[in-house]
C-alpha cells in the first residue's frame, strides 16, 4: 500500500519532514515527523496500524530516518496499533501512551511532557511534541502538538487522535468515554491553540485530510454546539461497534503484537 499522493507533502519549513500516511480498512492516518536540520534524522511515527507497518518502515528506511518512538494517542478500538511490531523490528525504538490509559508501554506520558528528539548521543536538544491530556473518547486519549514554544519547528500541529475529527469528533460510548469530558478537553486543550494550528487526526471518513482549530471552531457540527446538545448529539449517534473491538482493546493495551522472532528492519523488502 502506498500513501496517498496529495496528502503527503514536505513540511514547508524544510526542517521538519511531514508525511501523512493511510490505513483504509480502517480509515486511520499515521504521521511520519523527522527533524532533518540534523544528521541522524530522528523520527517519530504517530499511530502506526499493525497492517501498514512493513510500509511505514520501508518510507522511514527509503528517507534515511531513526526512527526513535512509536507513539499511540490512545487504546484503539478498530485496529491493532504497529507499535508492538515496530519494537520488534527496529531495535531502540521506544512505545509511547499515556499513562491514564493503563497500558504497557516504555514511555507513559501524562499532560505537561515533552518529547524529545535525541542527538548527539544523548543529549536532548528540543522537543518533537508536548502532550495535551485531551479524555473524553477514551480515558487515556493524549493530543500531541508540534511547534508550541520558542525555537519549535513551525507551524504548530496537533495531532488530535479520536479527541477531534475533522469535523466530528470520537464516539463516547466505551473505553471509559465521555461526552461531558469530551466537550471540555477539546474546548480546554485544543480550542485555547492558535486558530492556524494545523489539525491532524487519527481516522477521517469523509476525504478530509486536514483543518485547523479556527476552521473546527466555526464550522465543526458537534463542537460548535452548547454542551448539551452535544451531549444529545452524542447520546444520539448509534454507531455500531467497531468490527474489531474485542481484537484491538486487549492487544493495544499491550501496545500492539510483539513478534519477537520477526525478522529486523533490514531484512524487510519493498
Ligand atoms: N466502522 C468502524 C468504526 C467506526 C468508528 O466507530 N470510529 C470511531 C473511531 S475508531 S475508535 C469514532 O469515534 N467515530 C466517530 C464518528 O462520528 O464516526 C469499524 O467497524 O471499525
Ligand atoms: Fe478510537
Amino acid at each position: 500500500m502506498t500513501a496517498r499522493p496529495y496528502t503527503t507533502p514536505s513540511h514547508p519549513s524544510g526542517k521538519l519532514l511531514f508525511r501523512q500516511l493511510f490505513e483504509k480498512d480502517s480509515s486511520t492516518y499515521t504521521y511520519l515527523l523527522a527533524d532533518v536540520s540534523h544528521s541522524d534524522k530522528p523520527a517519530v511515527l504517530i499511530d502506526p496500524v499493525d497492517k501498514t507497518m512493513e510500509r511505514d518502515l520501508s518510507l522511514v528506511k527509503e528517507l534515511g530516518l531513526k526512527l526513535i518512538y512509536a507513539m499511540n494517542t490512545h487504546v484503539h478500538a478498530d485496529h491493532v496499533t504497529g507499535t508492538g511490531l515496530i519494537k520488534s523490528k527496529v531495535p531502540g525504538v521506544k512505545s509511547v501512551i499515556s499513562e491514564a490509559s493503563k497500558s504497557k508501554a516504555d514511555l507513559l506520558i501524562e499532560d505537561g511532557d515533552k518529547l524529545y528528539r535525541i542527538c548527539f548521543g544523548e543529549k536532548l536538544v528540543s522537543a518533537f511534541a508536548v502532550v495535551r491530556s485531551t479524555p473524553g473518547h477514551t480515558l487515556g486519549c493524549v493530543t500531541y502538538v508540534t511547534g508550541d514554544g520558542p525555537n519549535q519547528p513551525q507551524p504548530r500541529m496537533a495531532f488530535t487522535g479520536d479527541a477531534l475529527l475533522i469535523r466530528g469528533c470520537g464516539r463516547t460510548d466505551f473505553q471509559g468515554g465521555s461526552s461531558n469530558q469530551l466537550y471540555k478537553s477539546v474546548h480546554s486543550q485544543i480550542f485555547t491553540l492558535p486558530k492556524d494550528t494545523l489539525i491532524y487526526p487519527a481516522h477521517d471518513y469523509k476525504g478530509f485530510t486536514v483543518s485547523t482549530v479556527g476552521e473546527e471552531m466555526l464550522y465543526n457540527p458537534r463542537l460548535t454546539r452548547d454542551e448539551e446538545t452535544f451531549r444529545n448529539i452524542m447520546e444520539n449517534l448509534n454507531l455500531p461497534y467497531p468490527k474489531m473491538i474485542d481484537v484491538a482493546v486487549p492487544a493495544n493495551m499491550v501496545c500492539g503484537l510483539q513478534d519477537l522472532s520477526a525478522k529486523p528492519v533490514e531484512a524487510i523488502s519493498n
